[in-house]
């Protein structure tokens, strides 16, 4: 699925997230020494002990702009704006390095909402830029408790493209395995790597996003990972949820336990986090754009705080491939055309991570939207 050429000159930009001392600044110092790491700039909220002359780091404050909506979810932050545009514009000066790779460090505290926001709607950060992976860590032992206190450390685990299971060498294998399916339950799709100081080849971190620079192409299957979630199909009457976890999470926890489910969210762990649920709805029918439209407003301005990260690639009515689209609360990023289907599979296919809002809601709403719109074209063709 070649693409031209102009969505590659955009800078590749990671996010690093996590709770307050889960060892982000660790990581981002084991990244930096790494071989391909030197035309990497770094934005960071405080410059704590990163001190690499060789690197362009700067430093953001926590500066937050709300839109219209006054909504924090759906603010974008005026420092991280000015401080990319900044090195952008020094970069293009020939005042600094001419980087290919930013990666922003968030502080523990942060709802990594705003930041993706940001990036996903500035439009000048849009046209330079683009959002390549966001990155999670997750304290192997203090993990579980975090994430039963803090609603922040939730939204981090949700929206990430990549779990880093911090201070594995802090924890037994029991807290790890916990806290391992407890993560996948609540972000089947995003590979968990245990970590000890931040040791992590950066390949398994980059390139996450839906273009792929190495091939040049979008990537949508190794975007998705819609094989990840519970299926939900295309009859709005049958709401059996198919808890077949035949999960295909990578995963290089390595320490034998038979009494661990390594393929899938097991339900006990799923009845600690009851408001968090991910799954992926299905519609084996193409859909009316208008409709998804439609649906995507109400949605995100209703229940826009419920959507945690929403993924998908859609079977459009009149439409020969297929569109990509992606949200993250009350935000959609544009949507991208693919040139191609990815393989056979046409069905239009929808990931979601949500609080408090189950599939059901979703799955009929955009269904009856669908068919409503179906039925008025349908009337409006000549007989
Ligand atoms: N034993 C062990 N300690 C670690 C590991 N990773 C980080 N630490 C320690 O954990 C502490 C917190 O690590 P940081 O990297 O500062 O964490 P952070 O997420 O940047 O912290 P904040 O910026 O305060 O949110 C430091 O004392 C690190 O040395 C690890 O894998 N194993």
């Amino acid at each position: 699925m070649a693409i031209s050429d102009e969505q590659f000159e955009r800078i590749a930009t990671t996010v690093i997230t996590g709770f307050l001392g889960s060892g982000k600044t660790t990581l981002l110092n084991a990244l930096l020494t790494q071989d391909g790491m030197e035309n990497t700039a770094v934005l960071i909220n405080e410059f704590g002990d990163i001190g690499l002359d060789h690197l362009l780091v700067r430093e953001v404050s926590e500066d937050v702009v709300l839109l219209n909506s006054g909504c924090i979810c759906c603010s974008v932050r005026g420092d991280l704006i000015s401080g990319l545009r900044d090195l952008f514009v020094k970069r293009t000066r020939g005042e600094i390095p001419a980087f290919d790779r930013v990666i922003i460090e968030t502080t523990g505290l942060a709802d990594p909402a705003p930041i993706l926001h940001t990036l996903m709607t500035d439009p000048l950060l849009t046209t330079k830029f683009r959002l390549d992976s966001v990155v999670t860590t997750v304290d192997a032992l203090h993990g579980s408790g975090q994430l039963d206190q803090h609603p922040e450390s939730v939204k981090q685990a949700a929206v990430a493209d990549r779990i880093l299971m911090t201070k594995s060498d802090l924890a037994d294998d029991a807290t790890r395995d916990a806290l391992s399916a407890r993560l996948r339950a609540l972000n089947p799709a995003a590979p968990i790597y245990p970590v000890v100081n931040g040791d992590i080849a950066v390949s398994r971190l980059f390139n996450a996003g839906l273009y792929d620079p190495e091939t040049k192409s979008m990537d949508v299957q190794k975007w998705l990972r819609d094989e990840a979630y519970d299926q939900h199909g295309d009859d709005p009457h049958d709401h059996g949820h198919n808890h077949d976890h035949s999960h295909d999470h990578e995963h290089d926890h390595e320490h034998g336990h038979d009494d661990h489910d390594h393929h899938g969210h097991s339900h006990d762990v799923n009845r600690h986090d009851d408001h968090i649920q991910s799954f992926c709805i299905t519609f084996d029918e193409p859909l009316h754009w208008d409709a998804f439209v439609t649906w995507a407003e109400i949605f995100t301005q209703m229940r826009g705080e419920n959507l945690l990260r929403v993924k998908g690639i859609l079977n459009l009515v009149g439409e020969d491939a297929p569109v990509a689209i992606h949200a993250v609360q009350h935000i959609f990023h544009p949507p991208a055309s693919l040139s191609a289907w990815p393989s056979d599979d046409h069905r239009s296919r929808i990931v979601f991570i949500t609080k408090d809002l189950g599939p059901q809601v979703i799955r009929d709403s955009l269904y009856h939207l669908n068919a409503a719109i179906s039925e008025t074209a349908e009337q409006g063709q000549p007989s």
